[in-house]
C-alpha cells in the first residue's frame, strides 16, 4: 500500500525550561503542510528498507521507518514488510519529515493488518520515536506542550491562505539546536496570539530557535526578511530550522534565491 507522509510547521515556539530527562518543555502550534514523501509497504518474505529520493544520512536499519515497523512488531504479530521511502522533505529543515514518515508507517501497517489501534495506542508507540512524531497521528493543527507531544484543540483558520516554504540548504541538528537556546516564559501566551489577526502575529509570535540559529547562518535572518518585503502576512523559522516560511493572502509572487528549494503551497 502506499501513503504520503507530509512535513509540519511550527507556528510560535517557546522553550520554556529545561526538564530533568535532558529534553525541553515547549509551547508551539504545528500545522501539517502539503510537502509529501512518498512511502510504499508490501507484504514479503523478510523485513527491509530502500530509499531514493533524497540521500537520507545513517544506515537503512538506523531508518525511522524500519525502528517504527521494528516497535509495533514488539507487540503486534505482524509479517516481514518490505518499505521503500521517496524522500522528498528536505532532511534537518524543520519540517519533521523523519517523525512523518514513522507515524505513516504506524498508521500504515494499522491499516494494512487490521490491528484495530486507535489514536492514543499509535500516539504512544510514535512518542518512542521522537517528540514530534505524535503529532502526525492525527495530523491536524494542534497546540503542543511538554516536549511537543502533547496536545491541546485550537481553533485556526488559515483557509484561502498560501504558504512558502525557503529550505535554503543548511543542515541544523535538532540537538544542537536546543543547546543554543536559554529556556524562558513567553511574555505573552501563544493560544492569545493565535486568535488573532494574522498580521498582528509579526509583533508577538516568536520562535526561540531564532536567535543563535540566526546568528550562525545570518542568510535565514535576510531570507525571513525578503518574504516580509515580498508581502508575507507573517514569516518565520520553522521548528530549529533551517526552512523559513511565509504565508500569503493570495498566490505568492514569483521567488527565486540562490542555492535554495522553494515550496509553495495552500494551508
Ligand atoms: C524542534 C522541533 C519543534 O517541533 O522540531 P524540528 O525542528 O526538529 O522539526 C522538535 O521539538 C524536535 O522534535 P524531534 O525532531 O522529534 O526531536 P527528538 O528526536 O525527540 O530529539 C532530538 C534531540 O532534541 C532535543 N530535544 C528534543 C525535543 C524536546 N522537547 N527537547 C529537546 O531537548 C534532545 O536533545 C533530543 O535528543
Ligand atoms: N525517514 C527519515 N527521513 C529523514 N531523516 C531520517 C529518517 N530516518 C531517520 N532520520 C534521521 O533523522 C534526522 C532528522 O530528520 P528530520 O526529521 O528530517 O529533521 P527535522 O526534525 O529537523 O525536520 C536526520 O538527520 C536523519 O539522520
Amino acid at each position: 500500500m502506499n501513503f504520503f507522509p507530509n512535513a509540519k510547521i511550527n507556528l510560535g515556539l517557546n522553550i520554556t525550561e529545561k526538564r530533568t530527562d535532558g529534553f525541553h518543555n515547549l509551547e508551539s502550534v504545528f500545522v501539517p503542510v502539503l510537502w509529501n514523501d512518498e512511502l510504499e509497504i508490501i507484504e514479503s518474505d523478510q523485513t527491509s528498507f530502500v530509499s531514493s529520493g533524497i540521500e537520507i544520512p545513517g544506515e537503512p536499519n538506523e531508518n525511522l521507518c524500519l525502528k517504527a515497523f521494528y516497535l509495533v512488531q514488539s507487540e503486534f504479530k505482524l509479517p516481514p514488510v518490505r518499505i521503500h521511502l521517496k524522500k522528498n522533505i528536505p532532511i534537518g529543515a524543520g519540517l519533521g519529515g523523519g517523525s512523518s514518515d514513522a507515524a505513516f508507517v504506524i498508521k500504515g501497517i494499522n491499516e494494512m493488518f487490521e490491528l484495530n489501534m486507535n489514536v492514543e495506542q499509535m500516539q504512544n508507540f510514535a512518542r518512542k520515536l521522537g517528540s514530534d512524531c505524535a503529532f502526525f497521528i492525527k495530523n491536524e493543527p494542534v497546540f503542543a506542550f511538554g516536549k511537543g507531544d502533547e496536545f491541546a484543540p485550537i481553533n485556526i483558520d488559515l483557509s484561502n491562505k498560501y504558504l512558502v516554504l525557503v529550505y535554503p540548504n543548511v543542515h541544523v541538528s535538532t540537538a544542537q539546536a536546543y543547546s543554543g537556546v536559554k529556556p524562558k516564559k513567553p511574555e505573552y501566551s501563544l493560544k492569545d496570539i493565535i486568535n488573532m489577526p494574522i498580521k498582528d502575529w509579526r509583533s508577538f509570535m516568536k520562535n526561540d530557535f531564532e536567535q543563535s540559529i540566526f546568528k550562525a547562518f545570518p542568510k535565514l535572518y535576510r531570507l525571513k526578511q525578503d518574504l516580509y518585503s515580498l508581502g508575507a502576512l507573517y514569516a518565520s523559522m520553522s521548528g530549529s530550522g533551517s526552512t523559513i516560511f511565509g504565508i500569503f493572502e493570495g498566490i505568492p509572487p514569483r521567488i527565486k534565491v540562490k542555492d535554495a528549494q522553494i515550496h509553495i503551497c495552500k494551508l
